[in-house]
């Protein structure tokens, strides 16, 4: 039996459509789900180790990905849902019945992901959303209680995949967010 990473990865990453034009995420109650309207294709999409981020039961990682905050809309039973940490970066609203993060924000302006909204695409009631390509975060599954001695074979497995592992975001995200900082760094010596 090959280690378990996320119920949608398990049996092989299933590629997007690639014209997903949007769909519906929907929460795990059976009474008054709570319903998310997301206009267009998801961005970035990959597994996430890190302790923050909402996997379903039994996962070692959760499958994440982005969209445009303006393309993000609350459908229905908006009611039942909270902030799960007020002082992360990224506010996961949750449904307060079933646990489930229905969409992550980022409140800060100057933030280098401000802008964007954290989706599972896998509450998509439509299939076809762009498939993960990277898993993120890697070593944090051992703050969550995964054996250290067990990495190797997650890391193989997540690379046999096709979701090559990084201990943080994959190269394109860590540049973008190192060109924001060299950015905002340079606008502050202008100014002062
Ligand atoms: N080791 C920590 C890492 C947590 C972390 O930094 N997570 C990232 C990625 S989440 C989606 O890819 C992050 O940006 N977090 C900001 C936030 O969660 O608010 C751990 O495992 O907890
Ligand atoms: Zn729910
Ligand atoms: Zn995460």
């Amino acid at each position: 039996m090959s280690v378990k990473i996320h119920p949608s990865v398990d049996n092989g990453v299933q590629q997007g459509s690639g014209h997903f034009t949007g769909g519906t995420l929907v929460c795990k109650c059976s009474d008054r789900p709570v319903k998310i309207g997301v206009k267009g294709d998801v961005a970035h999409n990959h597994a996430c180790g890190c302790t923050k981020c909402w996997k379903p039961m039994g996962a070692t990682f959760s499958v994440v990905a982005v969209v445009p905050r303006d393309n993000v809309t609350i459908l229905e039973n908006g009611d039942k849902l909270a902030v799960v940490d007020p002082s992360a970066t990224i506010q996961r609203h949750a449904c307060t019945v079933c646990g489930t993060h229905m969409f992550g924000r980022i409140e800060n302006k100057s933030h280098p992901f401000y802008g964007l909204d954290f989706i599972h695409p896998e509450l998509f009631e439509e299939s076809g959303s762009a498939a993960p390509t990277f898993a993120a975060f890697v070593s944090s599954v051992i703050e969550s209680g995964v054996n250290p001695d067990e990495m190797p074979a997650i890391r193989a497995r997540l690379k046999e995949l096709g979701l090559e592992p990084y201990d943080c975001l994959s190269p394109p995200l860590m540049d973008a967010i190192a060109a924001h900082v060299a950015k905002s760094k340079a606008a502050a010596a202008v100014a002062a």
